[in-house]
Parts: structure tokens; sequence; C-alpha cells
């Protein structure tokens, strides 16, 4: 409801991204990974098992190797990429939107938080909420998670306020729009023989817990994107693949889509196929040399795309005999891309 100190109806905006540590130092990189390892849509294991298998044996041991990952990644000014480019989004998209729009920011793991980001819109008297999950396609343990927070979070205010949700952006044309702008202005600096969309994977398991009626089976099921398939985290991969390969013009044969960063346990169990660095490894033999990589799952600069893309891809691709690679950066606050933004926000 409107407050007579303010009549004029505005409305919330929550942009969300995954989360990153407080700092690149092992105690704040434990706390992250025991926050986000712990959530039973990412590690979906009973609590009882999940809590101290992952706090008390994965946690610890992981926590140092990937604070010097961080550390890596970590910008000497302004921290953690995908925090400050989420921060200048987030002014971006306000400044775009103008008084009528109120925009907050908040990360699922860690800080600044979703609470503290639904509290601001609260504070500042909204007339409803517009979510908006920074993850292209929806994946139960990325979007979902989200949604989950913030419906446990309103769902405690005695006044619960209206809310929506914008589950992804899979195809929407300025997302898609802006990595093509970003792709060619590589294409126009170097000869590629081979372009490499490159997603963060997930458990095949998750893709077939949310399978409709059974419709997706990790097979020709993804091939079109269509109203069965509609939140398959694969089929929405290989949409936004077939739609950025249409706009760098490329032909069928002249790219490949893959998935990165699983994460090995000892339990071994398959993620999505086929795994990036196994891919990129057989291109030297088939003649592929110069390879321009895209990290289309992810809106901003991260451990995931800089360092696993930017870096350990590149080392491995040279090892196995490849001569360029390239990354091409993420959309971060790109204008065309922050007037997409804003487009999807007054389209809601
Ligand atoms: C694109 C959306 C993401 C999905 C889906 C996702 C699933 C997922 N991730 C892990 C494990 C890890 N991911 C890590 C980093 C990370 N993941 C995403 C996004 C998705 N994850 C982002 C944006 C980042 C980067 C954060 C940053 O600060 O730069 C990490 C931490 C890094 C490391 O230690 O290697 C882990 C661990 C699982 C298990 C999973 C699905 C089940
Ligand atoms: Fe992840
Ligand atoms: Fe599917």
């Amino acid at each position: 409801m409107p407050t007579p100190a303010n009549p004029k109806r505005r409305v919330g905006v929550l942009l969300v991204n995954l989360g990153t540590p407080d700092s690149p130092r092992t105690p704040d990189v434990r706390r992250y990974l025991n926050e986000f390892l712990t959530d039973g849509r990412v590690i979906d294991m009973p609590a009882a098992v999940r809590y101290p298998l992952f706090q008390g044996l994965v946690v610890p041991l992981r926590a140092p190797k990937s604070a010097k990952i961080y550390q890596q990644l970590w910008d000497t000014e302004r921290g953690s990429p995908l925090l400050y480019h989420g921060l200048d989004l987030q002014k971006l998209v306000q400044e775009q939107l103008g008084d009528e729009y109120v925009v907050a920011f908040g990360m699922r793991y860690q800080n600044p938080s979703i609470e503290k980001g639904l509290e601001e819109l609260r504070d500042a008297a909204v007339d409803r909420i517009i979510v908006l999950p920074l993850f292209p396609q929806y994946a139960a343990a990325s979007t979902g998670s989200v949604q989950e927070k913030v419906m446990d979070i309103v769902s405690k205010w005695w006044i619960v306020p209206s809310i929506s949700f914008i589950s992804n952006f899979t195809d929407d044309p300025s997302f898609i729009g802006t990595f093509v702008t970003l792709g060619k202005a590589e294409m126009a600096k170097h000869d590629y023989d081979h372009v490499l969309f490159s997603y963060h994977g997930i458990p095949e398991r998750h893709v077939l817990k949310g399978s409709f009626k059974g419709y997706c089976q990790l097979g020709k099921c993804c091939n079109t994107y269509n109203k069965n398939n509609r939140y398959c985290y694969r089929a929405q991969c290989f949409e936004t693949s077939r739609l950025l390969a249409k706009g760098l013009g490329l032909r069928d044969d002249q790219y490949t889509v893959a998935f990165q960063s699983r994460l090995q346990s000892r339990l071994r169990d398959p993620w999505l196929q086929p795994y990036s660095d196994e891919v990129l490894k057989e291109f030297p033999k088939k003649g592929i040399h110069n390879v321009l990589a895209f990290s289309p799952a992810f809106v901003a600069d991260c451990l995931e795309t800089t360092i696993e893309v930017g870096v350990e891809f590149k080392e491995l691709f040279e090892e196995s005999g490849g001569k360029h690679w390239q990354l091409v950066p993420s959309l971060n606050s790109h204008p065309q891309w922050v007037e997409g933004v804003v487009n999807m926000i007054r389209q809601n």
C-alpha cells in the first residue's frame, strides 16, 4: 500500500546472483562454501548426510584450494567480480528505470544477502516486487534456490508482498544479442576454427528429477525448446546455443555445446555431458587449433569464467596441441545488456 508520505506507487526489483566469499581468505571461503554446499537444492542428499559430509569433510578440504583460486581472481580494489559487476548493474538499471522503481541487489550465499535486499525494498514501501535471478537458464540448484529463499523470507513477514519471478531468459533477445556483439568483436580480431559454448554443469539426476511427465531423458528430447521442456536446464542450454550460433552466423558443425565445473566426488554421479575439459583436449586431434569460448550460463565474470575457462581451459588446450584460445568476456554492465534488463523488468 502506498504510504501517505510517498503516495506514488513504486515497483521493487531484486537482482540476485549466486554468491561469493567476503574475501579470498580461507575462513571466508569456508563460510561461503559451507552455506552453498549445504543447500539441499545444490547437494540433494538428506540433511543428516549432507551436513556432516560437506561441513565435516568436503568443505574443509576444498576451502584452502578454492581460496587460492579466488586470490587469483580477486581485484585488489573492487574484490569479487561477481559482486562488483552485480552492483554496477544495479546502479545502471536503477538510473534507467527512474524513481518509479527501487532496485536492490542480493546474493543467494553470503553478502549482500537476499534478506537485506528484500528489507531495503520493504523499507522503500514498494507496491510489489519483481525478482530477477541472474541465471539465464533455469536450474533448481540456482534459480530454484533463489526462489525458495525469497519465499522463505517473505513468508515470515506479517505483510506478505506481491511477488513475481523472472525464471529464465534463455532466449531473451538482448541477452543473446549482447553475447553476439561481444563474440563478433573477438571474431574481428582473430580467425577461429571453432566455437565452444561451455555451460556450468549440474548432475544429470537434477534434470531427470525436474522432467515434466518424464519428457526429458537426456537425449534428443532437448533438441527443441518447447512447452514440455520449458524448465529443463539442458534444453535451455541448447536453445541459447542455437540462438547464439544463429546470431554469430555459425553452421551446426562450427560449434560445440559442453558442460564445465562438475563437483568431483567419490560418489562419481554423472553430470551433464559432454564435459568441456574432455571436449577441448580432443579439438587439436580434429584439426581445431583456434577456439573462441563463451560461458553463456553466467552474466558476469566470475571464478567459473575468468579462471576456469579463461585460464585453466586455455592451458589444457595449449598442452593438448591447440594454438589460440580466447574467452569472450561476460555481459557485466554492457549498455546493450543493461537496456535488456530494463526491458525485461518493464515487461514484467
Ligand atoms: C549458472 C548457474 C549455476 C548453477 C546451475 C550452479 C550449480 C552448481 N554449482 C556447484 C558447485 C560450485 N559452484 C561454484 C561456483 C559458482 N557457481 C555458479 C553458478 C552456478 N552453479 C557461479 C556464478 C559460481 C562462481 C562464484 C564466484 O564467486 O565467482 C563453486 C565454488 C567455487 C569452487 O570452489 O570451485 C562450487 C563448489 C554445484 C554442486 C552445483 C549444482 C548441483
Ligand atoms: Fe556452481
Ligand atoms: Fe530436456
